[in-house]
């Protein structure tokens, strides 16, 4: 039974959104979405470079809403691309502090996140903490193979949401997560389908550079021999190339937009390519999903969906109708992560967990 009570403040920053709550235990006392338009990201060359703008919109957000920060028992942040570590949560240091600001594994959002949550707790004097990064890697050996030993496949993925999904299923079979072999399908603006077996992400596709099924804004797997052919076709910086695999990939590239509710809007007004498109990226998933069993021997005990497009029924029943021979498909819409976030804070400071020290290198 824990007496005391713990208020956290929970950071997760998007490419176009930064998204915070407020938490007092489980409960959570306060929510919002800030959207931040193009023109205000695109002055700025790298995403560190976003650092005091971002850090002074949550900090007025929370003023605007009267909430009172000295209040506060921990910062808690979705971790960006660091070292591959291990799941848990993590207290920001000094290295995770140099790894997220030369962004050691490249560019991403999250990485201003531990930044950030270090930068307001050192204010108030308590703990930052980081969960489930994005580049949590608990993949099999096996899995890293890619054909190219100078290119070793890299677990980077939703982690914090697919963690978080995977421990709902558990709760919702009745069975404990390192009992049960889960493929969790996250489909949001990037698309990643892991294989979760006994409570281990023994295998996923790298959701950001080209890995998987393609998604609203990204591009997936590639012929390789084409794209190389691209590459060094001079027509393209390295910069373009990049952004047609993330940013500008899948339903931006085909249909000019990664809005899945357009993309049914304009299906509904008999739009053809449209169709093709969307069809396609079900098609997609449903094959990652299939090629995830067969990781796990065929010993599926669930398939779960979720993320944004998990909203849209229509698209869930293309992807299940060809994957529900496998095992029944549970769909958990949208993301759970600022709730993941606080409970990772959480689990920490009830001591029912010791903070993990980054890097705290996988192997
Ligand atoms: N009700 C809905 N029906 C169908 N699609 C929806 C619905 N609501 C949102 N989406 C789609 O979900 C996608 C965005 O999902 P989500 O919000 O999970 O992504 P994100 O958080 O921006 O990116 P990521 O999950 O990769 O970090 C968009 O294409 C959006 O149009
Ligand atoms: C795949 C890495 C997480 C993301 O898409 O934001």
């Amino acid at each position: 039974m824990h007496t005391q009570s713990f208020r956290t403040l929970v950071i997760n920053p998007g490419s176009t959104s930064t998204k915070i709550g407020v938490f007092a235990d489980e409960q959570c006392i306060f929510e919002e979405t800030i959207r931040h338009k193009t023109e205000e990201t695109s002055q700025y060359n790298r995403i560190i470079d976003q650092f005091e703008f971002r850090k002074r919109t949550i900090v007025d957000a929370l003023d605007h809403e009267g909430i009172n920060i000295s209040k506060l028992d921990s910062v808690c942040a979705r971790g960006g691309l660091l070292r591959p570590i291990e799941g848990g949560t993590y207290l920001v240091n000094e290295d995770m502090l140099h790894d997220l600001k030369i962004g050691y594994n490249g560019e991403h959002a999250s990485n201003l996140g531990g930044i950030i949550a270090k930068e307001i707790a050192n204010g108030l004097n308590i703990p930052a903490f980081i969960v489930d990064p994005v580049v949590v890697d608990e993949l099999d050996a096996i899995a890293r193979f890619s054909g190219v030993p100078e290119i070793p496949r890299k677990s980077i993925f939703h982690a914090l949401n697919q963690k978080a999904v995977a421990r709902k299923v558990a709760e919702d079979l009745e069975r404990p997560y390192d009992q049960l072999n889960i493929i969790v399908t996250h489909m949001g603006g990037g698309i990643t389908v892991g294989a979760h077996k006994e409570g281990k992400v023994i295998d996923v596709n790298n959701g950001l550079h080209g890995d998987g099924p393609y998604s609203p804004e990204r591009a997936g797997t590639v012929p390789a021999g084409d794209l190389v052919s691209m590459c060094f076709s001079g027509e393209y910086y390295k910069e373009e190339i990049m952004k047609k695999l993330v940013g500008q990939g899948g339903l931006m590239a085909y249909l000019e937009t990664n809005d899945a509710l357009d993309v049914e809007k304009r299906i509904e007004a008999g739009d053809e390519v449209a169709r093709e498109v969307y069809d396609a990226m079900a098609y997609q998933i449903a094959k990652e999903i299939g090629s995830m069993s067969s990781v796990l021997h065929g010993k599926v005990d669930a398939i779960a969906l979720t993320g944004g497009l998990a909203y849209g029924k229509e698209f869930v029943s293309m992807i299940t109708e060809r994957v529900n021979w496998i095992a029944d498909c549970l769909i958990y819409p949208g993301e759970n992560e600022l709730q993941a976030l606080n409970e990772g804070a959480l689990r920490v400071l009830r001591e029912v967990e010791q903070p993990k020290t980054y890097p705290n290198p996988i192997g």
